[in-house]
């Protein structure tokens, strides 16, 4: 039998398109149809791609190949999230936001996944572009070990057509002024809008991911053989004194049942950068002709539009795992946020995968909100793996709830609430859109 050596660590280029789009249909046995291999030159960042090449020779079967096959994959994006500031203000921190993430079938459970993972964040650290690292999980019990931490839900709404939104009368009166207008993906145009709304949004709204300014015009690219006979996707756009201030990504589909129009609006992005422009947006929402429900997706258990509508039972709430964080620089990501409160507390940091990362971090937060974190030989009020300040991060998550049903352990009574309070921010975060 021809044996295999152990697969190599290589970084990729153009091309290995082929090669990088035979492993993901094999990985996700979801293949796109009328999408090429170079079609992924739009939605692969090559710069922090990665993947693993089978050594050896070609095994009983195999048709022979210019190149050997790969066998696991990473990749990344430069995106950023919402997360709290000084005080009562937020601020956007860089993450790098890892996808495409794959290993053959016939490679599973071998270590693989734990290879990239340790070159994608050691790689991430020699970068220093980021301090923090952001994912979303296609299973959730897959990288807690790997030092994530589950920093927000994805909460998904579904509102009947004609729901009544009651919102107080200067929020209502104020979506009365706001405009808006309906564009068709994917044109220059319409993207180049939808990026500057998602912008003007992400300002205001803790937990929003944005997407990197170099894929906003090829994010949104489909493919008529795999729409269908679906409709093309439509950004219904907010303007409030000639500004864009908010956006929805959506498509319809139609449905009839015994003579009935039951069509459904997906939402799979809602943005808005103030009150009355959400909604006005949900409101034109739950008034399109021919449907009978809207799904709202990536909310937060405190979007205004559940009570709005009348609370969860009004909105078939259901709650996701959204966007996982893991701390790749301790003390820079520490200061890179604000606190709600003063603070001063020796954390004992475990972090096995990124051993820069492990001991004693003495964290000083000024009655401003701003911290400075210092390394220390002090003795620790609380003991803390990296994954629960990476839940923690965005403002949602509490320490207190994490410590010690989580992991973590106090050895200075009050230290755990005196950081979490500083850390925690007056809402819940919104989900992340899909990367
Ligand atoms: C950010 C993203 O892109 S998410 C997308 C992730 N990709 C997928 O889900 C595609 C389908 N699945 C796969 O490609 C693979 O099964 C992967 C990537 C999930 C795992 O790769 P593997 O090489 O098998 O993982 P590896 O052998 O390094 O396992 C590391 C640990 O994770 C555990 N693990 C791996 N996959 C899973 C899973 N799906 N559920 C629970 N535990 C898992 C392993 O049991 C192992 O645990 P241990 O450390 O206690 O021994």
């Amino acid at each position: 039998m021809p044996v295999t050596d152990d697969p190599r660590l290589i970084d990729l280029t153009p091309e290995d398109y082929p090669r990088i789009k035979d492993l993901d249909d094999t990985v996700w046995f979801e293949v796109v149809p009328g999408q090429t291999p170079e079609d992924l030159r739009d939605h692969l960042d090559l710069r922090h791609a990665r993947a693993l090449e089978r050594t050896g020779e070609p095994l009983p079967g195999e048709a022979p190949t210019d190149r050997p096959p790969l066998v696991g994959i990473y990749s990344a994006y430069d995106m950023a999230v919402t997360v709290p500031g000084p005080r009562d203000t937020l601020t956007r921190v860089p993450i790098d936001g890892l996808t495409w993430v794959g290993i053959h079938p016939d490679h599973r459970r071998k270590g693989l996944l734990t290879r990239l993972m340790k070159d994608h964040l050691h790689r991430v650290h020699d970068r220093a572009e980021c301090a923090v690292a952001g994912l979303h999980a296609s299973e959730a019990a897959i990288y807690g070990r790997f030092g994530y931490g589950c920093s927000s839900l994805d909460v998904k709404l579904t509102l009947g057509r004609g729901a009544e939104l009651t919102a107080p009368p200067a929020v209502a009166e104020a979506a009365d002024g706001v405009q808006l207008h309906m564009v068709t993906l994917p044109t220059e145009q319409g993207m180049a809008a939808l990026h500057e709304a998602h912008l003007a949004s992400a300002a205001t709204t803790l937990g929003a991911v944005t997407r990197p300014d170099a894929m906003a015009l090829t994010w949104w690219r489909d493919y008529p053989k795999a729409r269908g006979e679906k409709e093309k996707r439509r950004l219904l756009l907010a303007r409030r004194d000639g500004r864009l201030t908010g956006y929805a990504a959506l498509r319809r589909e139609s449905k009839w049942d015994d003579a009935t129009p039951q069509g459904t609006v997906q939402v799979v992005e809602l943005a808005a950068a103030d009150d009355p422009t959400l909604l006005a947006l949900v409101r034109r929402l739950v008034s399109f002709d021919l449907t009978s429900k809207v799904t709202l997706w990536s909310r937060s258990v405190d979007d205004p539009v559940m009570w709005w509508a009348g609370g969860p039972r009004s909105v078939d709430l259901r709650a996701y795992d959204s966007l996982w964080l893991r701390l790749v620089d301790v003390p820079r990501a520490l200061t890179e946020r604000g606190y709600a409160a003063a603070c001063d507390v020796v954390l004992e940091v475990e972090d096995a995968l990124c051993p820069w990362n492990a001991g004693r971090w003495r964290l000083a937060v000024d009655t401003d909100g701003r911290a400075t974190c210092a390394s220390t030989d002090e003795v620790p009020d609380l003991t803390v793996p990296v994954a629960l300040l990476g839940a923690a991060y965005g403002g949602g998550r509490s320490l207190a709830s994490q410590v010690p049903t989580l992991g973590g352990t106090e050895h200075t009574p009050g230290a755990v609430r005196q950081l979490s309070r500083a850390m925690r921010a007056d809402t819940e975060p919104y989900g992340a859109i899909g990367f």
